[in-house]
Parts: C-alpha cells; sequence; structure tokens
C-alpha cells in the first residue's frame, strides 16, 4: 500500500534517516519503534510531505508521492497526527474537526462571496462528517466545548478525529497518548484498535512498549535513523540488536 526505497534525510551534517527500506502492511497496525532521537517523527514527516527527502522514494498506491506537498498527499487518503496537538485552543472542538473535510470539498471564493448553494451542501457535509468523527472517538458530549477547556487527552481524540474528518485510508499517529496517565493510554489504544477494525491502516510512533506490544501486527526498529530490525512484537521482543540499542533493557517493559 505504501512502499519507502532509500529515505533518507540530512539536516546539515546529521543523518536522521538513513537509507530506509519499508513497507506499510495494508490494514494492519504498523508501529515504528526506536530510542530519542532515532528518526521516526522525521521518517512520518516525509512519508506526510512535511520534509523533503535527500533520497530515496517513497510509493502510496503505485503513485509516487516522493516530494508531494503535504495536502496533496492528504487529498490521497494519507492522515496524519502530531506528537503535540495543533490545535484552535478558542474555537469549539466541532469547529477544530469541520476543517478535516475541507479537504475534500470544492467550493472557491465565488462561492463563499456568494454563499452558493454548493458552498452550503459543502459545509453541511463537513459538519456531518466532524459530528461523526467526534461520535467515533467518543467526544460529541463535548463538541461545542472550546478545546481549551478539555483535558489533554481529549485533545488528543479530537485530533484523531480531525485525522478521520479527512477521509482517510491510511493513519500516522506520531506518539498519541504522550503525556496522558495509564488509564487513559488504554483508552487511547482501545481507540486505536477500533480505527483499525473500521479497516484503516494504522502507523504508529510510540515509546510505550506494552502498548505496542498488544496493539501492534508489525513493529519496524530505528536506530541513529537506521532500519535494525522489522518483524512481529514477538520477533522483536528478543532481537539481540533491538535490546542493544535500548541500551541493555528489555522492551517487554
Ligand atoms: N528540522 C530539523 N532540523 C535539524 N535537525 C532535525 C530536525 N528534525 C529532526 N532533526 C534531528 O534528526 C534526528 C532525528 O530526530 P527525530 O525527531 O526524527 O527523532 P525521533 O525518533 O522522533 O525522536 P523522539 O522519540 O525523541 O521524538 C535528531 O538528531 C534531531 O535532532
Amino acid at each position: 500500500m505504501l512502499e519507502v526505497k532509500g529515505l533518507t534525510k540530512r539536516f546539515g551534517g546529521n543523518v536522521a534517516v538513513k537509507s530506509v527500506d519499508y513497507s506499510v502492511q495494508q490494514g494492519k497496525i504498523n508501529a515504528i519503534i526506536g530510542p530519542n532521537g532515532a528518526g521516526k517523527s522525521t521518517f512520518f514527516n516525509l512519508i506526510t510531505g512535511v520534509h523533503e527527502p535527500t533520497e530515496g522514494t517513497i510509493i502510496y498506491k503505485n503513485q509516487e508521492i516522493t516530494r508531494q506537498p503535504a495536502n496533496v498527499i492528504a487529498k490521497l487518503g494519507v492522515a496524519r497526527t502530531f506528537q503535540s496537538t495543533h490545535l484552535f485552543e478558542m474555537s469549539t472542538v466541532k469547529d477544530n474537526v469541520i476543517v478535516g473535510h475541507r479537504l475534500r470539498t470544492k467550493s472557491n471564493l465565488f462561492d463563499s462571496i456568494f454563499r452558493t448553494k454548493r458552498l452550503k451542501e459543502e459545509e453541511q457535509q463537513c459538519i456531518a462528517k466532524a459530528e461523526e468523527s467526534l461520535d467515533f472517538v467518543g467526544l460529541s458530549h463535548v463538541s461545542d466545548q472550546l478545546v481549551t477547556n478539555i483535558s489533554q487527552e481529549e485533545k488528543k481524540r479530537v485530533a484523531f478525529a480531525l485525522a478521520l474528518a479527512t477521509d482517510p485510508e491510511i493513519v500516522f499517529l506520531d506518539e498519541p497518548t504522550a503525556g496522558v496517565n495509564p488509564d487513559e493510554t488504554d483508552e487511547m489504544a482501545n481507540l486505536i484498535q477500533k480505527m483499525s477494525d473500521k479497516g484503516l491502516t494504522i502507523c504508529l510512533i510510540e515509546h510505550k512498549m506494552p502498548m505496542i506490544m498488544r496493539l501492534a501486527h508489525h513493529i519496524m526498529v530505528l536506530n541513529y535513523g537506521e532500519k535494525i530490525a522489522e518483524g512481529t512484537p514477538a520477533e522483536i521482543q528478543k532481537n539481540e540488536e533491538v535490546i542493544k540499542a535500548y541500551l541493555g533493557g528489555t522492551v517487554s517493559a
């Protein structure tokens, strides 16, 4: 579904991602793990068009998307959440999510000025999609609240809803449970499972190993920008190089 070949990103003399080959497995929960600074977020940024690769190719559904801008990649069905949520704090939860589906609308300045039928219909579509997405992530009850007044965990869910409102086929989640407590982490894990059950392909960066080992079908491990291992959770847990990369610790936590 999404295939990466020889993907490399240099920031000056620093090679953040080094010649990585990788295939995202369709319909599965794919996880990317690795120590701090291993290049995980940069890898996501390359695929989703936030950064341009220095070398390598990215193919999505048989179409090369290398160096395409983020909005083009998103329109093709690739959604993304970020480590820190980028939300409009003084707008309502629903208004934040409505923006997601605008990617799928065609109204232009003319439609806005003259409030055409197309504009009104598309506005309704965006509202309906936002409501559906908020219901899916369990946030219908706070949809009219300002984002600034909801909890950190709810903000994470809003970011999920925003990604879902773009009608994606694949969702890249960058540390979705960073900064949330253990009970909330379990709830977020259930939500990721629910997204997968709905047929979405998930690609996930996480540091919380028990959660990854429970959720992921396939794991890739990055260390200093290089892929050092990939396989099932059971294979990764006993991989010597992975254990070494985590400074001799256990990845099963
Ligand atoms: N925009 C940038 N400019 C320069 N260097 C960068 C930039 N983004 C990332 N890097 C560097 O690239 C390397 C990989 O960083 P990256 O954030 O991708 O790692 P990570 O595995 O996501 O880390 P973490 O788990 O701590 O979030 C680091 O050395 C980082 O300092």
